[in-house]
């Protein structure tokens, strides 16, 4: 991997060149000066993965504003989300699906952690299925961060890890996922919505189960192979070895890092 590069703040007049300002910058600004800088890396004629969340929002916003404004050009977005399809087509973007366009140029997206090996933790959106198809499909996917997503290890952060789970006998399931990472002191916990606790339901009519891990889960990839060797799992929220590049927003700035 390469190391990061500090990209100065630039000096015209878009979020990204806001030079560094004395005030606190909050979390949605630092997630929209990702957004912006990743949506550099498009090119009309592009298909491009969309993204779900609050940061990716703004990477879809700001590609509907090139649009607008003749920037850009011929571009197909395939969105991770019904969330985002909606938003897509309010911003003006054209949409396909991967059924259509099963090779994609680039995705853009969020992420709720990044290890420095550039692994991610993804879902706790709830969309992570659609994420990982769409972004497993593309030539290049950039990850747009701000800098509380970095962590040291997958999982340590005390905060979910989302798996996807079919609705049928959902409690079955949840201690199977708990059972084989007891040794981490793993908690599930069906994701709910709502007063009456609801379980929240997937685009894909799935529920969620939400894995907290006292102690460190180990190898990542042993981790993931076991979680979708059980039946009753769809898929996991550990997105690893697909990032091609994670764009990181500080108050000190862009960092760019590469695969
Ligand atoms: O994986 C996701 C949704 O399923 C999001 O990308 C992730 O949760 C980050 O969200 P946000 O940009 O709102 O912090």
């Amino acid at each position: 991997m390469e190391a990061g590069i500090l990209v100065p703040s630039p000096t015209s007049s878009s979020p990204l060149s806001t030079p560094i300002p004395s005030v606190i910058l909050t979390q949605d600004e630092l997630k929209k000066i990702a957004a912006y800088k990743a949506v550099e890396y498009v090119e009309s004629g592009m298909v491009l993965g969309l993204g779900t969340g609050s940061t990716a929002k703004h990477a879809v916003d700001r590609i509907g504003e090139l649009l607008h404004q003749g920037k850009l050009q011929n571009i197909v977005g395939i969105p991770t989300s019904k969330k985002t399809h909606e938003q897509a087509l309010s911003v003006g973007i054209p949409l396909s699906d991967l059924d259509s366009h099963p090779v994609l140029d680039l995705a853009i997206d969020g992420a709720d952690e990044v290890d420095p090996h550039l692994n991610l933790v993804k879902g706790r959106g709830g969309s992570l299925l659609r994420e990982k198809m769409v972004e497993g499909a593309c030539r290049k996917f950039v990850v747009i961060v701000d800098e509380s997503k970095l962590v040291k290890h997958l999982g340590g952060s005390g905060l979910a890890m989302p798996v996807e789970i079919v609705p049928f006998c959902w409690k079955f399931t949840a201690k199977r996922l708990q059972d084989l990472f007891e040794d981490a002191g793993c908690v599930g916990k069906l994701r709910t919505f709502g007063e009456n606790g609801e379980p929240f339901v997937t685009d894909n009519r799935n529920y969620i189960v939400d894995l907290y891990f006292k102690k460190d889960i180990g190898d990542l990839k042993a981790a993931s192979d076991a979680i979708l060797q059980l039946a009753g799992v769809v898929e996991h929220g550990m997105f690893l070895d697909m990032a091609t590049t994670v764009i990181v927003a500080s108050e000190l700035g862009i960092t760019v890092k590469n695969k």
